[in-house]
């Protein structure tokens, strides 16, 4: 089994939260969804979970399944999870990335994604 990246795609308000990774150089300034390595042992949940935490500083209440998973090129693949916030007023900060945005449909579409993230757009679209 290949090694789960697990993304979240956290919608408030019609909008999805992007970040913009400030490392490596090669993908530096480029958008993504919060998320990373699933654990061993670890549930794909948990593992959003727990990177929403690490990477926004928020709790989340993680849903089904958006699009099909998309093959990376180190030999992983990025599975991607419908997320919303557990306290709805709760700020994310963007504690490892350069940036963290709110963004709309049109937005969506039009990002500098990662290429791998670029494939989920149409998915993506369809909640916001
Ligand atoms: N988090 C995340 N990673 C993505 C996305 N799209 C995409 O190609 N990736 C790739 C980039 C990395 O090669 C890998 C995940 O890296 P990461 O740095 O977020 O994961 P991690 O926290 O577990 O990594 P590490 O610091 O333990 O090395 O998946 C995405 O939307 N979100």
């Amino acid at each position: 089994m290949a090694t789960v990246v697990v993304g979240a795609a956290v919608v408030r308000d019609g909008c999805l939260l992007v970040q913009q990774r400030a490392f490596p150089v090669e993908v530096a300034g480029r958008w993504e969804l919060p998320g990373g390595r699933v654990e061993p042992g670890e549930s794909d949940v948990d593992a959003v979970r727990r990177e929403c935490v690490e990477e926004l500083g928020v709790d989340v209440v993680v849903g089904g399944r958006v699009g099909a998973d998309v093959p990376l090129p180190n030999g992983m693949v990025l599975r991607v999870y419908s997320a919303t916030l557990r306290e709805t007023g709760a700020e994310p900060r963007a504690v490892e990335h350069r940036a963290l945005r709110w963004v709309s449909a049109a937005e969506v579409s039009e990002l500098d994604w990662l290429p791998a993230d670029r494939a989920l757009v149409p998915a993506l679209l369809a909640l916001v």
